[in-house]
């Protein structure tokens, strides 16, 4: 509105209806400039920090699939009876509330397990009627989860911000106002949209993890199922990584402890057996032992289910593009409460010195109440349109962050990544290093025997090999395991699981030793086990022989060097016992070189016969029995996605539990180490940790490969190099990656063979192959730079705007840019613009710079370069029409002036949003996008 039509009406007749309006004009603007101010107050970080938070679990659909199938419950119903009401509180609390009274009451786990028709050794029947009556009757192992945020939520925190600006627009007419209201309306439906499409995403990206396959025995056969299909009755397989997926108690194993720090913050492991601490509650961890457990409760019914349905599990880490942003933003507004300030002073000073239009704005002659009003509302007004251009800048950030992290992360689902926390999307992005274990990482995890030594021969076959050499094998390869072998009957091969290492290891004793896993467990009672873990690396098991004799024996096995080391003894292919001095011991030790520098992993087999029973397992002056060497071959693709990762400027350390030259084979395979690097060292575990933290910083860039490493040296590993300034990513699939991965700064577990507890510490699930992990930081560096994008588009756009304004303003007193207009402009930035630059894909080009890291500033010096340029033409462009508009265009009326110089201006944005898309090149037109395996094909 023109300033001549404003003295009017507010200078003329009381009864002047256009008195009411401009009454209503100044309401809404106080009203508007609060909202505005408050949104200066309040950092808009807070918005984007709140879009993570849908973390529920789910329901399965076999609740419903159970309601369905009620109707046929009849036909079979007396098939299982169950001695236990089902409504028993006193048996639904057992594990809960760890009624010890009410164990003993019920007898031991054995005899629980028949009141639930199901046995310690076989487990349940496992068909599906069964399974679906212990389903109906002590319900299913889901937990309601907590629904995200409905669409009509999100619709209403839409309109609150619509309803302002409507307002807002009303002044100047119905024919502004309706217009106004249809941008806004379609603002309105773009972030609510997205918003509530995120809202679904992250939702069902929090459930996925959760589907555990959990490995019990149903008719005595040992198989795997989905936690969700685990039933009370169920006998449950633990191993140390293993997550308890329902309340339950032991049944039996050997040296059972779990870590209960998630359910009560106990820090100590506690031991779990039959008589003291029969009972597994739900979500504990297994960090030692093996063993077997009886469900007693699922679902809601646990300690657990308790917990999850009334809590979510959002990963609060705090993500640093917000945070940058939000610095970003206050800069911004103290740039715009300095200019507004400003522009304030100089059009005060004009009004009274009079210099406004030539003309003094109230004559000193006749000062009234309203000509000193309307100057200063005046005034006002282009203060605030100053300072909503400016504010405008950062209003817009938290969209386009939503929409692009969303984006990114829907492609990285897309690629096999499936993200538990949303800021690893972008903390993906700036990552400089890479540390990554060996074994099911770069490798397949597909162990098979290979060789097979005994003492410093290799034998052919079992017939060149003693009997009682043999039997000692079996002995140690079937007893000292936590792995086991289920024959259906006599013609189907035998059925092996375990470990990858224990699965190869029981298929050769099968297939190459001839062992026969039942017959020796009859002959043979295992008096104590020490479970394998990463740390001894090494597993021990004390028998005793059934029959007479009741010969005690101790086997060991593990890592050849470690195991090699408590031997004083070997066994030849006959069968003789020969003393190791220190030239056998170096034959010995080449053989286990030769080995590893074949890239195989070598076990070595050693028992000790005992006189009497001891409660420890001894392991001093062991005799040599055999070394067995693993072939595990490297993941295909995993040179060139190493290859890529160097090329991006990120450094890849492999850290390893296995031996030094089997992992240095290893990574010359991957190409993590080339002949021509001076600079890298291939450590050892042992020698690493026994550095103080100065030297250890000092070496840490320069480790390419750490061997032999305990979960602890991973940890410290990481430690330093974020204390260097790294940005970290940890990929690893066992548990003795787990610390590591937590303590990264973006964690990657491998998804098919990963244990649960690795899957639980990372924040992707990388559910193929090594690639992704690729694949997974070019989508992060995808969202720094769509971030960086939009930033230039939305500055150059309002710098322009404000320094036309801000100009003209000062020589002339008017504003040919107002602030309906340039509301509209930048409702149409943020969300359309936003929407087209948020989800650009990535260009091969992101794979061919270094990391952005943590620290580069969020506005490069190209962005700064395009900004000026840029900026400084659209200001010549619109300078030129408001002053010279008459002459170039012939254009007489002020207002069509003003209008041909939005017109102009928003052409200027057209062009600016092209700009916008490549910051770097000067070229413009985007170069291809980089989809699939971009890094393959780059030169
Ligand atoms: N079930 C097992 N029984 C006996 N020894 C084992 C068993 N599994 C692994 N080992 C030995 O212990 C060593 C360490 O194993 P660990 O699981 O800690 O690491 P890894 O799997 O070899 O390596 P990575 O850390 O790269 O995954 C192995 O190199 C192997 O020699
Ligand atoms: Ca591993």
């Amino acid at each position: 509105m023109e300033c001549a039509d404003y003295l009017i009406a507010v200078g003329g007749s009381t009864v002047d209806p256009m008195r009411w309006l401009n009454k209503w004009r100044k309401a809404m603007n106080v009203v508007w400039t609060c909202h505005m101010l408050a949104r200066l107050t309040v950092p808009s970080g807070d918005i984007l920090r709140s879009t993570g938070s849908y973390g529920t679990i789910k329901i399965h659909e076999d609740e419903a699939n159970a309601d369905a199938a009620g109707t046929s419950k009849n036909d079979d119903a007396a098939a299982v009876e169950f001695s236990v009401a089902a409504d028993d509180e006193d048996f639904k609390g057992l594990v809960k509330e760890k009624r010890v009274e009410c164990f003993r009451r019920l007898g031991n786990a054995a005899r629980i397990a028949a009141a639930l028709a199901s046995g310690a050794e076989t487990g349940i029947h496992g068909d599906e009627g069964d399974v679906r009556r212990r389903r109906e009757a002590f319900g299913a192992n889901t937990y309601p989860g907590r629904e995200p945020n409905g669409f009509l939520r999100h619709v209403w925190n839409s309109l609150s911000d619509v309803f302002l600006v409507v307002l807002f627009g009303l002044k100047d007419g119905w024919y502004d106002g309706v217009s106004t209201f249809l941008v806004v309306f379609l603002g309105a439906v773009v972030s609510t949209v997205s918003k509530h499409g995120q809202a679904k995403l992250f939702a069902r990206l929090a459930n996925e993890p959760d589907d555990i396959a959990v490995t019990v025995v149903r008719a005595g056969r040992r198989q795997e199922v989905s936690i969700f299909d685990v039933v009370v009755g169920d006998v449950v397989v633990l191993k140390i990584g293993d997550v308890v997926p329902a309340d339950g108690v032991f049944l039996e194993g050997h040296a059972l402890q779990v870590d209960e720090s998630r359910m009560n913050g106990k820090p100590h492991p506690v031991h779990v057996d039959a008589e003291k601490s029969p009972f597994l509650a739900s979500g504990v961890k297994v960090i030692d032992g093996y063993g077997r457990m009886l469900v007693t409760a699922v679902g809601t019914d646990t300690a657990c289910g308790e917990m999850m349905s009334s809590i979510t599990r959002e990963k609060t880490k705090p993500t640093p593009l917000p945070e940058r942003l939000e610095g970003l933003a206050s800069s911004i507004g103290k740039v715009g409460i300095a200019v507004a300030m400003l522009v304030f002073a100089v059009l005060t000073a004009r009004h009274f010195t009079g210099s406004a239009q030539g003309k003094p704005l109230f004559d000193k002659q006749h000062v009234t109440f309203n000509t000193v009003f309307s100057a200063c509302n005046r005034i006002y007004q282009q203060v605030v349109t100053i300072i909503m251009v400016v504010i405008a800048i950062p209003e817009g950030l938290p969209l386009a962050v939503r929409l692009t992290l969303a984006f990114s992360m829907k492609r990285m689902v897309k690629e096999h990544a499936l993200v538990r926390a949303l800021s690893a999307c972008e903390t993906m992005g700036s990552v400089t290093t890479i540390c990554t274990d060996k074994t099911g990482t770069l490798t397949l995890n597909q162990m098979k025997v290979t060789e097979f030594w005994v003492g410093t021969d290799r034998p052919e076959a079992r017939a060149a090999v003693n009997g009682a050499v043999v039997s000692l094998l079996c002995q140690g390869a079937g007893l000292n395991t936590t792995g086991s072998v289920y024959k259906p009957d006599n013609v189907s091969p035998p059925e092996i699981s375990g470990s990858p290492t224990e699965k190869a290891l029981l298929s050769w004793a099968v297939a190459e030793m001839g062992m026969d896993a039942d017959a020796l467990k009859r002959s043979w009672k295992v008096l104590h086990v020490e479970a394998f873990n990463s740390d001894k690396m090494r597993s021990g098991v004390l028998i005793r022989a059934a029959n007479a004799t009741g010969a005690v024996i101790a086997h060991w096995q593990g890592a050849a060097e470690i195991v090699l080391v408590n031997c004083s003894a070997y066994v030849g292919t006959d069968g003789a016992a020969h003393e190791l001095g220190v030239d056998q011991r170096r034959n010995l030790e080449k053989v286990i070189s030769d080995m590893a520098a074949a890239s195989l992993r070598c076990i070595a087999f050693a028992y000790k016969q005992v006189n009497g029973e001891h409660s420890k397992i001894d392991d001093e002056g062991l005799t040599l029995l055999a070394f067995i060497s693993l072939k595990d071959p490297c993941r295909p693709e995993v040179r060139t996605a190493i290859e890529a990762c160097m090329k991006a400027g990120v450094a890849v350390k492999m850290v390893t539990g296995d031996n030094v030259i089997t992992a240095r084979a290893i990574a010359k395979q991957c190409g993590i180490i080339s002949d021509n690097d001076r600079n890298g060292i291939v450590i050892e575990g042992r020698k690493f940790r026994a550095m103080s933290p100065e030297h250890q910083l000092e070496i840490v860039d320069r480790i390419r490969v750490m061997a032999r490493s305990l979960p602890r040296d991973k940890l410290v590993l990481v430690q330093r190099l974020k204390q260097k300034g790294h940005v970290v990513a940890v990929t690893g699939d066992g548990s003795n990656d787990a610390p590591a991965l937590k303590e990264a700064d973006v964690g990657l577990s491998m998804g098919i063979q990963g244990t649960e507890v690795a899957k639980e510490s990372s924040d992707i699930v990388i559910m193929n192959n090594f690639d992704t992990v690729v694949t997974a930081t070019l989508w992060g560096r995808c969202v720094f730079n769509n971030i960086q994008k939009f930033i230039q588009f939305q500055l150059t756009g309002n710098v322009a705007a404000l320094i036309i304004n801000f100009v003209s303003a000062l020589t002339s007193g008017n504003m040919p840019l107002t602030t309906v207009q340039l509301l509209w402009m930048n409702l149409i930035m943020d969300t359309m613009g936003a929407l087209a630059l948020a989800t650009d894909r990535p260009t091969k080009a992101l794979m061919r710079r270094p990391p952005i890291g943590g620290t580069a500033p969020l506005i490069s010096n190209a962005m700064w370069r395009n900004l000026a340029a840029q900026a400084a033409l659209q200001v010549a462009g619109m300078l030129a029409l408001q002053y010279r508009g008459r002459d170039i265009l012939g254009v007489r009326d002020e207002k069509a002036n003003g209008t041909m110089i939005f017109n102009a201006f928003v052409l200027c944005q057209v062009f600016n949003e092209f700009n916008a898309r490549e910051i770097e090149r000067k070229n413009v037109s985007p170069e291809c996008s980089a989809t699939k395996c971009p890094w393959a094909s780059s030169p």
